[in-house]
């Protein structure tokens, strides 16, 4: 679980973030959403503890990352999983040395060890015979499956996802969503994803922070937002006219 107490984050005397209060829980898909320029790359660097918070504190299970010498918040990064806005895989690498590239950085373990770990991490994302395969001989999708596998190669408590559906199609989407949904479970992962895409909202958004202009607008579930009366957050959601008729058939149902 990550604990966001009164973040603060200035560029100079531009405040980004105004004082975010907040949870992500172990085990859920936790989104966050907002308009362009809300601070959602921001907050997720603070997060990732690229960015240091002008003010306030953020803890992982219970310890503040400030509080922490350089040795222990590098243990801590090392237990943090990244799945970046477009893969970000090496090209220069085969699919499989991308993913034992946390295992060299991070570990001390044999290579036929990491090998094994790479397998399985592969399996696991549905791949099956790309280990020598270089990512432009591979899908959008199943780059965005190396990515994920990448990111959970090294057991992470932590899975920090960027826009991890852009570029996709709707259906490959939506079953990259459920892939790190299932593997936020499985796992007991502390799973956050900065997403623009409303269909991963009303899928996997189990704990949704809305932000606008850098405050947390509102909190809640996906169910939660198909029965909200904040007239800015079901703007922002329903600002597509399919979207405003699930919504009416949800209200139906309920
Ligand atoms: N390193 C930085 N230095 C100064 N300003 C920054 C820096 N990083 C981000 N900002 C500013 O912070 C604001 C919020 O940016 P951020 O990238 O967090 O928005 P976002 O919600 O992720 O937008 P998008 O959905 O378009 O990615 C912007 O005004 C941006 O210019």
């Amino acid at each position: 679980m990550i604990q966001v107490n009164n973040l603060h984050k200035s560029f100079g005397q531009e405040e980004i973030l105004k004082g975010i209060n907040t949870q992500f829980y172990q085990g859920k898909t936790n989104l966050i959403i907002g308009q362009s320029g809300a601070g959602k790359t921001v907050f997720l660097k603070c997060l990732l503890g690229l960015f240091e918070p002008t003010e306030g504190t953020i803890e992982y299970n219970g310890k503040a990352y400030s509080s922490l010498d350089v040795e222990k918040q590098r243990a801590l990064r090392q237990k943090m999983g990244m799945v970046f806005q477009g893969g970000a895989l090496f090209d220069s690498m085969t699919i499989a040395e991308n993913v034992m590239f946390p295992l060299r950085m991070f570990t001390k373990q044999k290579k036929s060890e990491m090998m094994d770990r790479v397998e399985e991490v592969l399996q696991r994302v549905n791949l099956e015979n790309v280990n020598h395969k270089f990512p432009s001989e591979i899908s959008g999708g199943m780059q965005k499956r190396v990515s994920i596998a990448r990111a959970i190669v090294n057991k992470p408590e932590y899975l920090f996802c960027d826009e991890p559906n852009s570029g996709l199609d709707p259906k490959t989407a939506i079953l990259i969503d459920n892939l790190i949904q299932e593997i936020t479970k499985e796992y007991e992962i502390t799973t956050v994803i900065n997403t623009h895409d409303m269909n991963s909202v009303l899928e996997i958004g189990e704990n949704i922070v809305y932000l606008k202009n850098g405050n947390l607008a509102w909190n809640g579930s996906k169910d939660e937002i198909y029965k909200s009366e904040d007239e800015s957050l079901t703007d922002f959601v329903y600002s597509s006219e399919l979207f405003k008729k699930v919504r009416k058939a949800q209200l139906k149902g309920l």
